[in-house]
């Protein structure tokens, strides 16, 4: 009995893993990884020469900003405090739903401080909006944006980025920490969903 479970285990996770490379395989690249690298040395330089002295809080917004922040982190020389934000309205999803606050960081480290929030990708923009929103509710002095990708949407959004690395078009994007069905953010390039 035992085995049986192993082995369908074992099978749902060799069909898990088909299915994600062939999501790839199909996928269109959009930036490689030396576009990507450009785009961030670029945004890395803007945030240096507007913040540098300001001493920032940054918040990188878990999951999907893994990535860009550990990427841009040892590009920032300058002195700055670190914590981060958790929260999801796509989960596995290709559609955004309701926000599900996993996170956010005591008021008493908020209040007062220059707090730049950091992400992987702008889409509808609900998410930075709602993040911004409760950043200055609980007293920042400040509060900066930054994202990885702007996906070009052509409807207006709540809020638009101060700092963009990229613009990609209207397309479901992955990679470079961004997932597609809960993978791929491994991907140091950014691809487009291919044909499903
Ligand atoms: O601009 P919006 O339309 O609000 O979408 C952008 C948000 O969606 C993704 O997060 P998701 O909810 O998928 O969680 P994740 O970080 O775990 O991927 C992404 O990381 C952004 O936080
Ligand atoms: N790709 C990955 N994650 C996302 C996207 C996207 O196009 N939009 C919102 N979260």
């Amino acid at each position: 009995m035992r085995f049986y479970f192993l082995h369908r285990i074992k099978m749902d996770i060799d069909t898990k893993r088909h299915h994600t490379q062939a999501m790839l395989d199909q996928a269109e690249l959009l930036f490689s990884e030396t576009e990507c690298r450009a785009a961030l040395e670029r945004l890395a330089g803007e945030i240096c020469a507007d913040l540098g002295g300001k001493y920032p809080l940054l918040l990188p917004v878990m999951g999907g900003a893994v990535v860009f922040t550990g990427q841009l982190l040892p590009l920032l020389r300058f002195p700055l405090d670190f914590d981060y934000v958790h929260v999801s309205r796509y989960g596995d999803k290709l559609e955004g739903g309701n926000f599900n606050w996993l996170r956010m960081p005591e008021p008493q480290n908020i209040a007062g401080r220059h707090v730049v929030v950091l992400d992987d990708i702008l889409d509808e923009g609900h998410t930075m909006s709602a993040i911004k929103e409760k950043l200055l509710e609980m007293g920042a002095a400040s509060c900066a944006t930054a994202v990885f990708a702007n996906k070009l949407t052509g409807k207006p959004k709540p809020i638009q980025a101060d700092y963009v690395g990229i613009d990609v078009p209207n397309r479901y994007v992955f990679g470079y920490g961004m997932d597609a069905a809960g993978a791929w953010r491994n991907l140091g390039a950014v691809y487009a969903l291919g044909p499903t």
